[in-house]
């Protein structure tokens, strides 16, 4: 099985799909490829792919909730990852530093640090290690934002360790197919799972008072557990959203899970993206 992520090798994309294929005891061919879009196009029919959901300091990533709104896909699982960065330089102080490659996730990871560099131009890159590349290919004054675990691997004047902007941090990565999923596929899951997780999107058809409070009465009024609720634009027209939601709950619960999507579905526009263990 072809398995793609974000590289090259080294990425935390790379890390989050080992953890993944060690904790689901599978094997895969990691496929790595430069941008999250061509991640995203590399997936095989018979393959998985895998990209980050969110980041407890940067929020949710926009671009992987974008695509998975517009595509038929299947979410069969996620991940979740610690994530630290550390900075090195070609420079002898923070002050020397002219240009400073950070992936635009990280980006946001790194604000203190990054606050500390007024005369560093700021280069945003598609992935950490094309920072750790550009870093180790550039000249003085150059300066990269890195994976704490790439500190060791690497020798530059100036080498700060834990730059993030707290050492609690993590990324959560969602693992799917790239094929679409129905309603009704919604309540098959391994035996040995206790909890599931379900995330779908719900577009309300107008944008009236209370439209946001109604449909989430749906998982509340079944004991369903809303574990993650995202708005994003509908792109149609200004003032309509589609809800990304996570609903999660014991197995126990998947004929009310399954119940609901139905009752909710009469209402709303609901696309389906799997039901997955925990
Ligand atoms: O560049 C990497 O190492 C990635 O795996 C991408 C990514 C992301 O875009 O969220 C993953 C984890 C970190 O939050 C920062 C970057």
């Amino acid at each position: 099985m072809k398995f793609s992520v974000l590289g090259p090798a080294g990425t935390f994309a790379d890390a989050a799909a080992h953890q993944y294929l060690s904790t689901t005891h599978q094997t895969a061919t990691i496929d790595y490829h430069a941008t999250f879009e061509q991640v995203y196009q590399a997936v095989a029919p018979d393959g998985i792919g895998l990209l980050p959901i969110e980041n407890q300091l940067d929020g949710f990533v926009m671009a992987t909730l974008q695509r998975l709104q517009s595509e038929a896909v299947t979410i069969i699982g996620e991940t979740t990852i610690p994530v630290n960065f550390g900075l090195a330089a070609q420079a002898d102080s923070l002050s020397a530093i002219k240009r400073v490659y950070v992936q635009f996730k990280t980006e946001g990871q790194c604000q203190n640090l990054l606050s500390s560099l007024p005369n560093a131009e700021i280069i945003t890159t598609s992935s950490n290690m094309v920072s750790v590349e550009k870093l180790q290919h550039g000249k003085p004054g150059d300066a990269a934002i890195i994976p704490q675990s790439q500190m060791a691997l690497n020798a530059f004047p100036l080498m700060r360790d834990n730059v993030a902007d707290q050492l609690d941090n993590f990324t959560r990565f969602t693992i799917f197919k790239k094929s679409p999923t129905t309603l009704a596929a919604n309540t098959t899951l391994e035996a040995a799972v206790n909890q599931f997780k379900c995330p779908i999107f719900v577009t309300p058809p107008t944008d009236d008072p209370g439209t946001l409070y109604e449909i989430l009465g749906y998982p509340k009024r079944a004991q369903l557990n809303l574990a993650t609720l995202m708005s994003l634009p509908t792109k149609q027209k200004m003032g309509i959203y589609s809800f990304y939601i996570e609903i999660s709950g014991t197995t126990a619960q998947l004929d009310d899970l399954q119940a609901t999507l139905t009752e909710m579905a009469r209402v709303f526009t609901v696309q389906p993206l799997g039901v997955y263990g925990l």
